[in-house]
């Protein structure tokens, strides 16, 4: 059975690797495209595209499942418009892949139940990069020993949302496993605010954006005399195509949401 894929921010970053990336793969045809430009044109007439790329372009979701009848939506949006974009597809049983992050954990937590009520697959990644999912994993382990950790995340400085939804899922996945408990000196306070981080639990979770970069992790461990790190670098896009078509494989058969590419795996 082919699957039939729409994208939505097919322009972006990532949205231009998926839709090269979807197009060769055997197994899938991309049958639209979201996106607020060049509404009624096909992918084919933007120059980022090869021209025989013969994929509609559309503005409204709805529209664009009636129409096109997709069974996957991918979204590689952004922080304010995925929302949207998953419920309307969860209430159309189009399954969600979903690469965008910066949801809050109310609208985790709604989407999870709509997607329980429809009975419909959906995956949201933080991370499609099977290295990145690993230092998640690894991280959570280590934690078990050395709960005494802090998370640098560093990306490109283009991105909307921080922390990272990689360091946020990271430090939910240590939680798992670790006491909250407060870091650093008893009586430490800032003298330049956000010195010290974000605080997840009392794990500190520091945020860099800089030209150059692109998504990369360190998630580090202090023990007596002694300090674990653990890291991941994405130093271009295409670490993220392979999770991607996994999880649209993925996606066909399940019947819930999962949060997460390490509870597929
Ligand atoms: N899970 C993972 O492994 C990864 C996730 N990401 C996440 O994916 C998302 C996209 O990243 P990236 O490609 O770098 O970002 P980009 O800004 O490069 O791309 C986002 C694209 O979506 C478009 N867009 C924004 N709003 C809408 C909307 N309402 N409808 C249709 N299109 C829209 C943007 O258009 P315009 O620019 O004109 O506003 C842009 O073309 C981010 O949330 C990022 O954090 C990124 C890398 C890996
Ligand atoms: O915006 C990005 O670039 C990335 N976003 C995701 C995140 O927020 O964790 C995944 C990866 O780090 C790249």
């Amino acid at each position: 059975m082919t699957i039939r894929v729409a994208i939505a921010g097919c322009r972006g970053k990532m949205g231009k690797e998926a839709v090269n990336t979807v197009v060769n793969q055997e197994g899938m045809e991309l049958v639209a495209a979201l996106d607020y430009k060049h509404v009624g044109e096909s992918l084919a007439e933007l120059e980022m595209f090869p021209p025989d790329l013969d994929v509609p372009i559309f503005l409204n979701l709805k529209q664009l499942i009636e129409e096109t009848k997709p069974d996957v939506l991918i979204d590689l949006t952004s922080p304010q418009a995925v929302y949207d974009h998953v419920k309307v597809s969860l209430l159309h049983n189009v399954r969600p892949v979903v690469g965008t992050t910066g949801f809050t954990d109310e609208q985790l937590e709604e989407l999870i139940q709509l997607a329980e009520e429809q009975k419909t697959g959906c995956i949201i990644a933080p991370n499609f990069a099977i290295g990145a999912v690993l230092m998640m994993k690894f991280a959570k382990e280590a934690a078990k020993y050395l709960p005494n950790v802090e998370i640098i995340e560093l990306h490109h400085d283009r991105k909307l949302d921080a922390p990272s939804g990689t360091a946020k899922k990271t430090a939910q996945m240590i939680a798992e496993v670790r006491e909250a408990q407060k870091q650093g000196h008893p009586l430490e306070e800032e003298t330049m605010k956000g010195a010290r981080g974000a605080d997840f639990e009392g794990m500190r979770i520091h945020s860099v954006r800089l030209p150059g970069l692109v998504a990369h992790q360190e998630v580090i461990f202090g023990g007596k005399g002694q300090l674990l790190t653990i890291r991941h670098d994405s130093f271009n896009r295409e670490s993220f195509m392979d999770g991607i078509v996994y999880c649209v494989e993925k996606v066909m058969e399940l019947d819930k949401l999962v949060y997460g590419m390490e509870n597929i795996l």
